[in-house]
């Protein structure tokens, strides 16, 4: 007794140290400057957590649904919802960073670099209550999700795995458009919203006008507002409580029949494809033969675990939980997101699963180098492996030779899409203006989609006897004196007022239907720019409209080239015409011959420019017997003409095509 009794008091004394120890290391590593209840808590985690103690299996079988909690973390783009996703792990010990080091769950290059979350992730943390004498602590799975508009498809396949959601809202900027998007797309899906005002540190932060404005917009209580600075630490200890408390545990038969929701894949060079999905009943186990409701294939159980936050293997998945499942699945495109899995020779009733992501924008993209289209090819595979919302078909095109016509969720996704080939496969591309899809009706009553505008014939006015374009309906918050400036630029854009109201006496509200074309370049930014920045947007996608679509070509002397075609509205076509042929002039080199460069509609030009000829010979100035100094200068020249496409007789340089993406 006695033994046991010394045995204790080291082991407390011992703990009462690394206490200490904790404290200090944190104080020394951070200068959060939070309350004390928060330091007290993270120092706990630092020397408590089960990670701390050796690296023992998780026994998931100790967590039922009623100690699971579920919840994603929703916000408007930089109200600070990966910061919060961080400091949560580290106050649960999951994750050992410091303040000031790149964000955890932002994982890929170009979100560390653009400072954004692209792909939502799922990280596993335990916590219990203060004071709680309950031997298991809670399993919390935190979806931190993105918040731009491109990305609101990952939110609401996010969503699906949750029964709450933590709705964060910067204390300055108070509520923005995809807080509004955002929250409905929650409520929609009846999850439990915690309202999370942030960045209270701020010297403008105005929780109380935020509180107001979340009463009267969403009806949320003042009261259950949770006051956080992610950046110091205060507030935070109220934040998983809350979650506990208030968010249900998941529902679902633990004893009934296995059904999984698919809800992310991707490839790993070892492990093959990572199937991410959410356990809604039944019991998964290592070794089990599964079924995939949309294909009809079987596979062998490879692997199960969690996310915590790196995988980790726990053998068993139960009802509530969400983890990682690995099968012998050869390629993502087997893995269809939002479809059931289940046991093999079972027969379940396949779950709701989600609406197919749309696609907003296409465009085509093609090697630099003609002679690297098959390793254009294994990129586009490999990273659509990582990234099944873009579309991707082969395309053919006389200016540009073999590539590829992808459709992504946006502009931005598009971007990221092109960084990544970029970055994380080293290929050069030419990417083609972006298009939207539209709809042509010919004379014999057939209705076409059209992604690619070489696709409509230049003669099409004959034939065509009716088109459609996407619209959007978005929703644009700004401060008051600024509401001018923008309807005026709304209805240059061709948008139809649908909702004009004040948030407070600060902040306007306004609904517009605009073109998806009219918004898909430049739209955001000359929105931002007129409103000194303050101007917040969203938008998601609505129905078809008639409109007086045209073709508009751009010829090079006399020669269409296909990869220029665009598709604009007939009011427009003479500006954009004339836009796109002024920057070809600019970025086309003298030749050695005149060019013509024109914007035509059919067989009507509606905008020309020329060229004059010149003879430019690299070697002029370099005569006398230097054979090196102009075997040089003939390497250099070679080199850029590689970067040129030649379209009949014409080098068009690659910056060409790249400024073109910028002509609205
Ligand atoms: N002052 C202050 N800054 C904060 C706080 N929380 C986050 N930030 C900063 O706000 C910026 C945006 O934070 P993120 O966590 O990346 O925001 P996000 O909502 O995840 O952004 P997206 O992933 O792009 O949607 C970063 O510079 C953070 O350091 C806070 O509580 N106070």
């Amino acid at each position: 007794m006695g033994s046991l009794h010394r045995a204790s008091k080291t082991l407390k004394s011992l703990r009462h140290q690394l206490l200490l120890q904790a404290t200090q290391q944190f104080d020394s590593s951070s200068r959060l400057s939070g309350s004390s209840d928060y330091r007290l808590l993270l120092a706990r985690a630092l020397c408590s957590h089960p990670r701390q103690n050796a690296k023992e299996a998780v026994d998931l079988t100790q967590y039922p649904p009623e100690r699971i909690r579920n919840f994603s973390i929703i916000a408007h783009v930089d109200h600070g919802k990966s910061t919060l996703a961080d400091r949560l792990l580290e106050l649960t010990g999951t994750i050992k960073r410091g303040h000031g080091q790149p964000q955890y769950l932002d994982k890929l290059q170009v979100e560390r670099e653009r400072g954004i979350t692209v792909k939502a992730q799922t990280a596993t943390m335990f916590h219990n209550l203060d004071g709680s004498n309950e031997p298991q602590p809670f399993l919390l799975n935190l979806i931190d999700t993105p918040g731009h508009v491109d990305f609101s498809y990952e939110v609401s396949r996010s969503l699906a795995a949750c029964q709450g959601a933590l709705l964060v809202v910067d204390a300055a900027q108070g509520v923005q458009a995809q807080t509004v998007a955002n929250f409905y797309l929650a409520f929609e899906s009846n999850l439990t919203i915690i309202p999370v005002i942030n960045k209270i540190d701020q010297p403008t932060a105005d929780p109380d006008r935020i509180k107001d404005q979340l009463k009267s917009m969403f009806d949320l209580e003042p009261s259950d507002c949770l006051l956080t600075s992610a950046k110091t630490g205060q507030g935070l200890e109220h934040v998983l409580p809350a979650v506990i408390e208030r968010i249900p545990p998941p529902p679902g038969e633990g004893s009934g029949l296995l059904r999984m929701l698919l809800l992310d894949s991707y490839y790993d060079e070892y492990k093959g494809v990572i199937c991410h999905v959410a356990v809604v009943d039944g019991m998964l186990r290592k070794g089990d033969k599964i079924s995939a409701a949309a294909t009809g294939q079987t596979y062998d159980v490879l692997d199960v675990g969690f996310m915590h936050p790196e995988l980790t293997q726990t053998g068993v998945l139960l009802t509530g939980q969400v983890g990682y499942v690995v099968t012998g699945m050869r390629s993502t495109k087997e893995a269809r997101i939002g479809d059931t899995l289940f046991h093999a020779k079972t027969i379940v009733k396949p779950l709701p699963g989600f609406k197919a992501a749309r696609h907003m924008v296409f465009s085509g993209l093609f090697p630099a180098d003609g002679s690297d289209f098959e390793a254009l090819n294994h990129a586009i595979e490999r990273l659509t492996c990582n990234d099944a919302s873009v579309s991707v078909t082969k395309e053919s095109s006389t200016a540009l030779g073999l590539g590829f016509r992808c459709g992504f969720l946006g502009l931005l996704h598009m971007d990221v899409f092109h960084q990544r080939l970029e970055q994380e496969y080293g290929t050069h591309i030419i990417s083609t203006v972006p298009t939207v899809p539209y709809i042509f009706e010919y004379s014999d009553g057939s209705k076409v989609e059209v992604q690619n505008p070489a696709a409509l014939p230049s003669n099409s006015k004959q034939r065509v006897t009716a088109s459609w374009e996407p619209t959007v309906l978005a929703t644009i918050i700004i401060p008051s004196e600024y509401v001018g400036p923008v309807i005026t630029l709304c209805s240059e854009r061709r948008g139809q007022q649908l909702e004009y109201s004040f948030i407070d006496s600060q902040r306007a509200f306004m609904k517009y239907r605009l073109p998806l074309r009219e918004i898909v370049v430049d739209f955001y930014n000359e929105l931002k720019s007129i409103t000194s920045g303050y101007a917040s947007f969203d938008y998601e996608d609505s129905e078809y409209q008639q409109a007086d679509l045209v073709k508009l070509d751009i010829l090079l002397n006399g020669q269409a080239v296909d990869a220029m075609a665009t598709i604009v509205h007939s009011l427009k076509a003479q500006r954009m015409g004339r836009e796109l042929v002024d920057k070809l002039k600019k970025f086309i080199d003298r030749q050695m011959f005149e060019i013509i460069i024109q914007a035509a509609i059919g067989s009507k030009v509606v905008a020309r420019e020329t060229i004059s000829a010149m003879r430019k010979n690299v070697l002029a100035k370099c005569y006398g017997g230097d054979i090196t100094r102009k075997r040089k200068l003939l390497e250099k020249q070679k080199e850029g003409k590689k970067r040129m496409k030649r379209v009949g007789s014409v080098d068009i340089p690659q910056e060409a095509f790249h400024q073109l993406l910028k002509v609205s």
